[in-house]
């Protein structure tokens, strides 16, 4: 019998649909921030995925890495045509490339990864915070219009993380008023920067500056790699560059090499809105040496709602499929249940929609203090840089950490047919964990954290005034131990007593070993596995008490249908942190285990209330077919034929007989006949 779509929705997912309490539609406007921007995103998706052009004829699983980078470059293409149409036309903005870069409509039409993406997240980014305006007039436009392709190359095969250590140089020769860039050592190659190996003529190379015989440590230059006519690396063998073979996920991204041998650039490619060479080689110094660390925190920032994109595809094809999905019956005299209904299920399942409302909610706040720190930063006001640096590094490291963790346990809450590529699963996994370690490994940014919570507690110690994000220290210091209460506001207080006891005691632990004689570094590195773990019960905190505080008029804005099942997830949210923080909370909070067995019992109701939302819930998500590209998340829930149809579009299946058992099998089986 021939498999072919039904065109029907699976029962199930249409009973699903019928049982949903709340207008799923007005969960989609309150999700994507209003009326017009769901409208604009429909739109835009719309001229994405219906564009014949942009189809995925062939899966990018049977390619060559070769063939799935040519194809990447040449959808790439396709899809900066249509956005600088959409940017001619006035429409869209910003809105357009946070949609097509990233995890959303991105991943729908590029599933592999852009090997242009980080033209528009780095090296356009560093142009415009980093460099004069002059600078700004000679490269943006060409930049903007993509005349021109950059990347952002400051990661080297020897050093990733620790970036002052870097060895690339860029040694200023006042004769001719150019810097000379070197890669003296193996260790010093450029290493990593996406669409380096073959899309980019262009790079930001971050180096060791050298003017005057003095080292004044890294900066930005813009550096021609590529002729841009003839796409030659320039100057014969002084710049040697290619791609850096295939990683795990992010397939079609290019990631590069790139060496200098004497490779000389012009004075005024130093990027030098914050530090300056003068003419003669004179240096001047920036307000702030941290200042060319700006691009990074702005990527942090806009990963955290690429995290929300990804982990809200992977939720939304898990809870649909776990609706069509019937295995075991609970009760032996009565058919298979849907597995949402087995209980362990909807706890794998419902904490990460949870997550995702968190991670949007916090995108949302990340995004705002970004803006304002940075506008004050134009002003020369650098006061809440570090604050910015500090809430920016944890929220990075473990929203991506808790993304991952939660696309891989939706995998295997898939079963078996969560293994295949046809569930998107795998690549989503793939383009997710890759976010843990680029833009600072996620234990460095822990650490980042800790070392501002060392210096905040020390402030609160002595009554200093405190930023809002680590105010709570200051109660903390006054009362170490807590009364258990189970409302919000104070599982959201008990989180804080934990962060504030595990800040103090990473505190302690520091100064006790420096009077043991340790130096400063060596009693922060000894006692660092206890400094993360500050810094990420801090993130937890915040990420429970920011959602709180970010819906607490949610009544008034949306139906009371809706506002009750977005407070189911929240709380569920706060519970299952609570269920994770467990033994943290006995030592800390006052929880006994009353409180603990309350705890179970509440975390058990809310996925029973859940559970007849959830399907609608993740419909609210509204993402495209297309976009989740997945055989067991369609909105039509007919997995199985779309698993048969897959299946069929592997090239072996197009020859009956496999070539292998003429050239291998049959003189092998018959060899000792
Ligand atoms: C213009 C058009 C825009 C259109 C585009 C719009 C939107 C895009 C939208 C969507 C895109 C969607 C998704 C994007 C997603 C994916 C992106 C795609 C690809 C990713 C490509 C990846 C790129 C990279 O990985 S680039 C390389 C990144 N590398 C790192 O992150 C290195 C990590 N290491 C460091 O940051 C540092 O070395 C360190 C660990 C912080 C240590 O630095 P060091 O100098 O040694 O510092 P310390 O001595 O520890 O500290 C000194 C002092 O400085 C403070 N500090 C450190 N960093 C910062 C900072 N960034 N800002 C402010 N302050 C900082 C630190 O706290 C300390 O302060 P103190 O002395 O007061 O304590
Ligand atoms: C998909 C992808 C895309 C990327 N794109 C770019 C790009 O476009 N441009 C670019 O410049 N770079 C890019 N990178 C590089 C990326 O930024 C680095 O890989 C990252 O910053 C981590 O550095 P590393 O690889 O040197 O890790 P390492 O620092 O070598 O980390 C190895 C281990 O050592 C630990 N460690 C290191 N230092 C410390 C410390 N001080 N304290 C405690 N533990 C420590 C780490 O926690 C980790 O466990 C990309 C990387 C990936 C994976």
């Amino acid at each position: 019998m021939p498999i072919k779509l039904k065109g029907e929705v699976n029962p199930d997912l249409n009973n699903e649909r019928k049982k949903c309490s709340f207008n799923v539609e007005e969960m989609a406007r309150w999700y994507h921030g209003g009326e017009k921007k769901l409208a604009e995103k429909r739109q835009r998706e719309t001229l994405f995925l219906d564009d014949p052009d942009l189809q995925d004829d062939i899966p990018t699983s049977y390619m060559s890495h070769k063939e799935i980078y040519e194809y990447g470059v040449g959808k790439a293409c396709k899809i900066f045509t249509k956005i600088r149409a959409l940017q001619e036309e006035g429409k869209g903005g910003v809105d357009n490339f946070m949609a097509i870069l990233g995890g959303m409509l991105g991943s729908g039409v590029l599933k592999e990864g852009n090997p242009m993406a980080v033209h528009f997240v780095m090296f356009l980014p560093t142009i415009l915070g980093q460099g004069t305006t002059e600078q700004q007039v000679e490269w943006l436009g060409r930049a903007w219009s993509m005349n021109i392709l950059g990347t952002y190359a400051q990661t080297e095969l020897g050093h990733g993380t620790f970036i002052r250590g870097l060895e690339t140089t860029a040694t200023y020769d006042p004769k001719t008023e150019e810097f000379i860039l070197n890669s003296p050592t193996i260790t010093s190659y450029k290493w990593w920067p996406g669409g380096l190996g073959h899309t980019s003529n262009y790079a930001i190379v971050v180096a060791q500056l050298y003017t005057k015989g003095q080292c004044h440590g890294i900066h930005p230059f813009i550096v021609q790699l590529r002729d841009e006519e003839t796409w030659a690396p320039i100057k014969g063998k002084s710049v040697e560059i290619g791609e850096i073979g295939p990683k795990l996920g992010m397939k079609g991204v290019n990631n590069g090499f790139l060496g200098f041998d004497n490779v000389r650039i012009p004075r005024k490619n130093m990027l030098m809105k914050n530090a300056k060479v003068l003419e003669d080689g004179t240096y001047i110094k920036a307000p702030s040496s941290v200042l060319t660390y700006g691009t990074m925190m702005f990527v942090r920032v806009v990963i955290i709602r690429d995290m929300a994109n990804y982990l809200s595809k992977a939720v939304t094809i898990a809870t649909r499929y776990s609706a069509v999905r019937r295995q075991s019956p609970i009760d032996p005299a009565k058919p298979e249940v849907q597995v949402i209904d087995h209980v362990t299920q909807q706890y794998k399942v419902f904490p990460n929609i949870a997550k995702v409302i968190i991670f949007q909610l916090t995108a949302d706040y990340i995004w705002n203090l970004y803006n304002q720190v940075t506008s004050e930063l134009d002003k020369g006001q650098l006061e809440r840089l570090p604050e910015l640096h500090a809430i920016s590094c944890c929220l990075k490291a473990v929203i991506t950490q808790d993304a991952s963790n939660g696309v891989e346990q939706l995998r295997m809450a898939c079963g078996g047919h969560g293994y295949m590529e046809a569930s998107n699963l795998p690549n989503t996994y793939g383009m997710v964990t890759a976010a843990c370690t680029y833009e600072g490994e996620n234990t460095i940014l822990l650490l980042q954290t800790a070392r501002y919570l060392m210096k905040s507690w020390s402030q609160a110690l002595v009554g200093d005034a405190l930023v809002p994000t680590v105010e709570y220290l200051r109660d903390a210091i006054k009362k170490r131990s807590n009364k258990w209460d189970p409302s919000i506001t104070g599982i959201i207080k008990a989180l804080q007593l934990v962060a504030a006891n595990k800040i103090r005691l990473a505190y302690e632990h520091v100064e006790n070993r420096k009077k043991l004689g340790y130096s400063h570094e060596d009693a922060t590195n000894l006692s660092s596995i206890e400094l993360a773990q500050s810094a990420d019960a801090h993130c937890r905190a915040f990420l429970v008490q920011s959602a709180y505080e970010m819906t607490r008029d949610l009544e008034s804005t949306v139906s009371t249908s809706l506002a009750t099942v977005l407070r189911q997830f929240i709380e569920l949210y706060a519970v299952e942190t609570c269920m994770k923080y467990i033994g943290d909370l006995f030592r800390f909070s006052g929880l006994t285990e009353d409180g603990v067995q309350e705890l179970q019992q509440r975390l058990e109701d809310l996925l029973t209330k859940i559970r007849p939302n959830a399907v609608g819930f993740v419909d609210g998500f509204d993402i495209p077919d297309k976009i989740l590209s997945s055989a067991l998340g369609a909105y039509d829930g007919n997995v199985y034929e779309r698993l048969f149809l897959e299946a069929k579009k592997s090239p072996l299946n197009q020859d009956p007989i496999p070539k292998a058992f003429e050239l291998h099998m049959k003189p092998f089986m018959r060899s000792n006949l």
